[in-house]
C-alpha cells in the first residue's frame, strides 16, 4: 500500500537539504574565503619577520595582518549564521514532511509502530539531522580545506618536515577514523533506545489514570527507569567514543609538534632552514591543530546525526493511504482523465452503502475478521448493526471510512466502489461518531467545527442544540470557548459523546456512523437524541452500532453480525420472532436487563 513518489515527496532527507543548497553553498563559500585569509597569515608573519630583520618598514604589513584577522572574524561569523539558518530550515522541512507522511500513513502501518518512537523521531531525531547536514558537513568542508591548505603550504616550505609531522598525525587520524565508525554504531543504538524510552513513556502517560488506579506507579517508574538506564549506558558509550576521539588527535598533533620543533631547530642551527620559514611552518602546524581536531569532532557529530537521518528517512518511507491516482498511467502513456465522481442520487434512490461479499482481516497474515459480508443500507433511515462483542461491527465502520481495504469483495458508497473514490470524498460524505468519542485539546468550538472548519456560528449553535449539548455549554464559564484538556478532559463521557455527535451533525454527512454513540447517556438525554437521529435519518443514512434495545427497536433495518458473518437481517419484530441469537442479545446484552423481562418488553416494543 505504498504511494509512488510524487513531487512533494522528495524521498530522503538529503532531498530536503538540497532545497537549501544556496544557503549552504553561501556559507561554504564564505568559509572558503575565510580559509584563504587564514592561510595567508603565516606568510605575512614570515614577511614581517624578514622585513623587521632587514630593518625595512613594517607598518603596511601590520595593517594588512590586522585587516586579514578582522576579515577572518567577519567571514566566520557570517558563515556560522548562514549554515545555522540552513540547518533550521532543514529541520522545519523535515518535520513538515514527516508530519504529512505520518498523518497520511496507512493506518495499519501506523498502528504497527510505537507512537512514542514516532514522536521521538519527529522531535529529537530531526534536530540531530540539522547538526549532521548543516553544521557538521560545513565544519568538515571548511576545516578540511584549512587542513589541506596548511599541508600544501607546509609542503611548499619543507617537505621533509611535513612528512615527519604527517607521520605522527597519520597514526592518530587512522585511530580517530576507526573511533568515528564505532561511534556511529553506538549512536544509532542510543537513538533507538531513546525512541523506546519515549514510546514507553507515551504508553504510560496516555493511560495515567489506569496506572494510578492499578497502583502501578512504582512498577512503571521502575520499568521506565530501566529503559532510561539503557539509554544512559549507550549514551555513556557514545560520550566515551566521542571524548577519546579528540584526545587521540591531540596526542598525534602534540607528538608531531615536538618532532617538528626538534628536527626544525636542528635544521635552523645548521642553516639548512631559515628562521622565518621555520616560524611560518610552525605557525601552519599550529593552524592545522584546531581545524583537524574540529574535522574529527565534526565527523563524530556527523556520525551521530547520520544515525538520526537513518531513522528519519525510515519514517519518511512509512506506507501511505493509497488514493486513486488523479490520472491513470498506462503503458502507452497517460490515459484519459478519470471518470468524474457522480453526485449522490436523488433522495432515497439506491442504497447509500453496500457491502458485497466483503472479507477482511487486520494485517497481512491476520485471520478473516469479516467473511462474505453482504448487506445494503438505504439512503434514508436508521440501520442498526447488532451482534456479540467481537463480531466485527466496528470493523464494518472502519471499512466504510476506508481506514482499511477489504481483502476481497467491495464496499460501495452511492453505488460506487470506495476503492475508486478519492479519500477526501469518501470521508466527506461519511460522518463517524467513534466508540471512544475522541476529543482533542482545544476549545469546544474548535472540537465541534473540526470536520467543518468553515461552519458559521449559527450552524455550530444548531449542531450543539441538536446534539443536546446546549445545557452543557450554558454551564461552562466560557461557553463554546472553554478550553478542554488532552483527550477532552473537562467533559464527562456522555458530554464527550454529545460533542462528537454535534461534530458529525455539523459535517452534514450523507452517511452517519454511530458506534455506541449513546452508551454513556442517561435515558432522558438518549430519548432526546433519538428524536434528533430520527429527524436526521429522514435526510441521510444513519447506521448505528447499539447495545441498547431502545435504539434497535426504532431501527428501520437491523443487520445481525456473528463471528464476522451476516447472520440475519430484518426488523426487530421479524428478528425477534425468528432469530435465536438476536432474541438472546435482545434479552441480555442489548437491554442489560434480565432475559424474561427484556423479552417481554422487547417483544411488545417490536410489535408496536
Ligand atoms: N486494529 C486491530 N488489529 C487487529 N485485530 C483487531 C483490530 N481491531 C479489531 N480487531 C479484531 O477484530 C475483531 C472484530 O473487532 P470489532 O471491534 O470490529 O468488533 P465489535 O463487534 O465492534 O466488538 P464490540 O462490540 O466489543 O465493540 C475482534 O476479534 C478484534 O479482536
Amino acid at each position: 500500500m505504498t504511494t509512488p513518489p510524487t513531487a512533494d515527496r522528495p524521498g530522503t532527507i538529503w532531498g530536503l537539504a538540497r532545497r537549501h543548497r544556496l544557503l549552504l553553498a553561501g556559507g561554504l563559500l564564505l568559509g572558503i574565503v575565510g580559509v584563504g585569509s587564514t592561510l595567508v597569515q603565516p606568510v605575512i608573519v614570515s614577511d614581517l619577520i624578514e622585513a623587521a630583520g632587514a630593518g625595512d618598514p613594517v607598518a603596511g604589513i601590520i595593517v594588512l595582518l590586522g585587516a586579514l584577522l578582522l576579515a577572518d572574524a567577519v567571514l566566520s561569523a557570517t558563515q556560522g549564521y548562514l549554515i545555522g539558518k540552513a540547518g533550521e530550515n532543514i529541520v522545519r522541512d523535515s518535520r513538515v514532511l514527516l508530519t504529512g507522511r505520518v498523518l497520511r500513513a496507512d493506518l495499519a502501518a501506523f498502528q504497527a509502530r510505537r507512537q512514542g518512537d514516532v514522536h521521538t523521531r519527529l522531535v529529537s531525531d530531526t534536530s540531530l539531522v540539522k547538526i549532521a547536514l548543516s553544521q557538521s558537513l560545513a565544519q568538515i568542508a571548511v576545516n578540511g580545506l584549512v587542513v589541506i591548505g596548511c599541508v600544501v603550504m607546509m609542503a611548499w616550505i619543507d617537505v621533509w618536515l611535513l612528512l615527519l609531522a604527517l607521520g605522527c598525525i597519520g597514526v592518530a587520524s587512522t585511530l580517530s577514523l576507526w573511533l568515528a565508525r564505532r561511534l556511529r554504531v553506538v549512536a544509532l543504538r542510543n537513538r533507538e533506545e531513546t525512541g523506546e524510552f519515549g514510546a514507553d513513556l507515551h504508553r504510560v502517560l496516555s493511560a495515567l489514570t489506569t496506572v494510578k488506579a492499578a497502583r502501578a506507579e512504582e512498577r512503571e517508574q521502575a520499568g521506565i527507569g530501566r529503559l532510561a538506564e539503557r539509554v544512559r549506558r549507550s549514551g555513556v558509550r557514545v560520550s566515551a567514543y566521542a571524548s577519546v576521539l579528540t584526545p587521540a588527535m591531540n596526542v598525534g598533533l602534540q607528538a608531531s609538534l615536538a618532532a617538528v620543533v626538534g628536527a626544525g631547530m636542528a635544521r635552523v642551527a645548521t642553516g639548512s632552514l631559515g628562521l622565518a620559514d621555520f616560524t611560518a611552518f610552525v605557525m601552519y602546524l599550529f593552524y592545522l591543530v584546531s581545524p583537524l581536531v574540529l574535522v574529527f569532532m565534526s565527523i563524530a557529530a556527523y556520525q551521530q546525526g547520520r544515525a538520526a537521518i537513518q531513522r528519519v528517512d525510515e519514517l519518511v518511507g512509512i506506507p501511505q493511504e493509497d488514493d486513486p491516482p488523479a490520472v491513470a498511467i498506462s503503458a502507452s502513456g497517460p490515459a484519459a482523465a478519470p471518470e468524474p465522481v457522480p453526485a449522490p442520487g436523488p433522495a432515497g434512490v439506491g442504497p447509500a452503502v453496500e457491502f458485497r461479499q466483503v472479507a477482511f482481516g487486520y494485517g497481512e497474515e491476520g485471520r478473516d475478521v469479516l467473511a462474505e459480508v453482504s448487506f445494503t443500507v438505504p439512503a434514508r433511515g436508521l440501520t442498526a448493526l447488532v451482534g456479540p462483542s467481537g463480531a466485527g461491527k466496528t470493523t464494518v465502520f472502519q471499512l466504510i471510512e476506508r481506514f482499511y481495504r477489504p481483502r476481497r469483495g467491495s464496499v460501495l458508497l452511492d453505488g460506487r466502489d470506495i476503492a475508486a473514490l478519492p479519500l477526501a470524498r469518501v470521508r466527506g460524505r461519511v460522518g463517524y461518531v467513534q466508540q471512544d468519542s475522541p476529543v482533542m485539546r482545544g476549545t469546544l468550538r474548535e472540537n465541534i467545527a473540526y470536520a467543518a472548519p468553515d461552519a458559521t456560528e449559527a450552524e455550530i449553535r444548531d449542531a450543539v442544540e441538536l446534539a443536546g449539548l446546549a445545557p452543557v455549554v450554558a454551564q461552562l464559564p466560557d461557553g463554546l470557548d472553554t478550553v478542554l484538556g488532552d483527550q477532552g478532559t473537562g467533559l464527562s463521557g456522555g458530554q464527550r459523546q454529545r460533542l462528537c455527535i454535534a461534530r458529525v451533525l455539523l459535517q452534514k454527512p450523507a452517511v452517519m456512523l454511530l458506534d455506541e454513540a449513546t452508551s454513556h447517556l442517561d435515558s432522558d438525554t438518549e430519548a432526546a437524541l433519538r428524536e434528533v437521529l430520527d429527524r436526521v435519518s429522514r435526510r441521510c443514512a444513519v447506521i448505528a452500532i447499539a447495545h441498547r434495545i431502545s435504539t434497535v427497536v426504532d431501527a428501520d433495518h437491523i443487520v445481525v453480525l456473528d463471528a464476522g458473518r451476516v447472520r440475519d437481517r430484518g426488523t426487530h419484530a421479524e428478528l425477534y420472532e425468528r432469530d435465536e441469537l438476536y432474541r438472546r442479545l435482545a434479552a441480555t446484552q442489548l437491554s442489560g436487563r434480565p432475559a424474561a423481562v427484556a423479552g417481554r418488553q422487547d417483544a411488545a416494543a417490536g410489535l408496536q
